[in-house]
């Protein structure tokens, strides 16, 4: 057990997947596991070991924004020795070509800051993509014909944000959706040798204003989910 997470060592896979929602960890386990068991219950943040075609692989929620995934990441790292992190995550789309729904693969994610931007100190750290998850990620969607966007995402600290500006200069450096982990989860990975990948799903545009209601943000994403399994174990 470690702080936050009850699970038993050995009890999580080397490959774990990280949705923000613990009730999207618990669908995909079950909808895309074989023999999915509950492995954390902590604060209610759900966490499930199964296998997928035979690889052992852990859906554990790391909750909502870069604190609370950086406590999850942390110990995933640290206690159960995790080598591959995987966020499958919802995002808000930032340019016009961009369609609900679509997939977006993070090959970097900026931020005004984050966990880790104390200690970095005067760094502007560039947290970016393990390279070989993000080329398979592309590989696989590809492959599905999936709607793919392949380029920068914006990790914020607020989901009602109150700086239009803000927003406006990352539209005009052409980052293509917004969403609150990645930066964190890039570099924690970076920092402990380890890879990681953020396969996102669009329930939100920013620039239309449409948005998916709850339950298909919680029970819908499931080519996000396939494609971050076929890209772990690429
Ligand atoms: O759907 P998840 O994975 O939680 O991701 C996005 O949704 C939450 C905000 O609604 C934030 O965590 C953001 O990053
Ligand atoms: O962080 C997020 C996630 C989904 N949609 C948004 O607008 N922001």
């Amino acid at each position: 057990m470690s702080t936050h997470i009850g699970a038993a060592p050995g009890d999580i896979a080397p490959t774990v997947l990280m949705p923000g929602d613990p009730l999207r960890a618990k669908w995909a386990a079950e909808k895309f596991l074989d023999e999915p068991r509950c492995i954390n219950e902590v604060r209610g943040m759900l966490g499930f070991t199964g296998s997928w075609r035979g690889h052992p692989v852990t859906i554990q929620g790391s909750g909502m924004g870069m604190p609370s995934l950086s406590i999850y990441a942390n110990e995933l790292i640290r206690e159960y020795d995790a080598q591959t992190l995987i966020r499958i995550g919802s995002c808000g789309a930032m340019q016009k070509d961009i369609g609900l729904r679509d997939v977006v693969l993070a090959m970097t994610a900026s931020s005004v800051g984050n966990p880790s931007r104390a200690m970095l100190r005067e760094i502007h750290y560039a947290p970016h993509a393990d390279w070989g998850l993000l080329r398979a990620a592309h590989d696989s969607a590809n492959a599905r014909g999936t709607r793919l966007h392949v380029g920068g995402i914006y990790s914020s600290d607020t989901f009602y944000d109150e700086r239009p500006d803000l927003h406006e200069q990352m539209v005009r450096h052409g980052i293509l959706a917004v969403e609150m982990e990645a930066a964190e989860l890039y570099t924690l990975a970076a920092r402990h040798g380890r890879r990681a990948l953020a396969v996102l799903t669009v329930s939100d545009h920013l620039v239309t204003g449409e948005e998916l209601p709850a339950i298909e943000r919680e029970q819908s994403f499931g080519e996000m989910v396939e494609i971050a399994l076929e890209a772990a174990f690429a």
